[in-house]
């Protein structure tokens, strides 16, 4: 799907393919269809990333709260996005040994308790033992700064959902 294909979308065929660039958060995709036409994907991106930028602190947690945790409660109950149990399963987050998987566990629940949403880091672009260091190192983040970072993580995962989507031609839904 090239540029021109994606500025003839009507706003609910760009919804339906580009509406979880940003997990469970259609509405992004929705405001910035309003910028079309678009002259590349590097502006669809831009526009996202002005669109989060322009929002408060709770706006931005709210979208990290949209995300699920790694190796969670949505994994085992099998209601990951398609997206996000693609991204896991390369991450090998979806065939975490027992103690492997206890140890997230507890970090995850650590992250969340000091931060108030979950720890967010863009799967695709790490290994399993980078996710796991860079939970622990930004544990020690201050609140302000921790956002920024899961915010740039959201950004990282959403740049590779669109160039996947671009890629692949494949429709991507909910
Ligand atoms: N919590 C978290 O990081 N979730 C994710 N990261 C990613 O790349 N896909 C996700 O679902």
């Amino acid at each position: 799907m090239d540029i021109c294909a994606v500025n003839v979308l009507t706003y609910e065929e760009f919804l339906e393919i580009f509406g979880n660039v940003v997990e469970k958060c259609p509405l992004i995709p929705a405001a910035i269809w309003t910028h079309r036409p678009f002259s590349s994907l590097a502006e669809i991106e831009a526009h996202i990333s002005d669109f989060i930028d322009s929002l408060s602190q709770s706006g931005k947690e709210g979208i990290l709260r949209c995300h699920p945790d790694l190796a969670g409660r949505d994994h085992l109950s099998g209601t990951l996005t398609r997206d996000s149990q693609e991204e896991q399963r390369e991450a090998g987050m979806t065939t975490l040994e027992h103690a492997e998987l206890s140890r997230l566990t507890r970090l995850n629940s650590a992250y969340k308790e000091r931060f108030g949403f979950p720890f967010v880091i863009c799967a695709r672009m790490n290994s399993k033992a980078a996710i796991m260091r860079q939970l622990v190192e930004r544990l020690e983040n201050s609140r302000p700064t921790e956002t920024k970072r899961a915010i740039e993580e959201v950004k990282k995962i959403c740049h590779l959902r669109i160039r996947y989507i671009v890629l692949s031609d494949v429709p991507n839904k909910l």
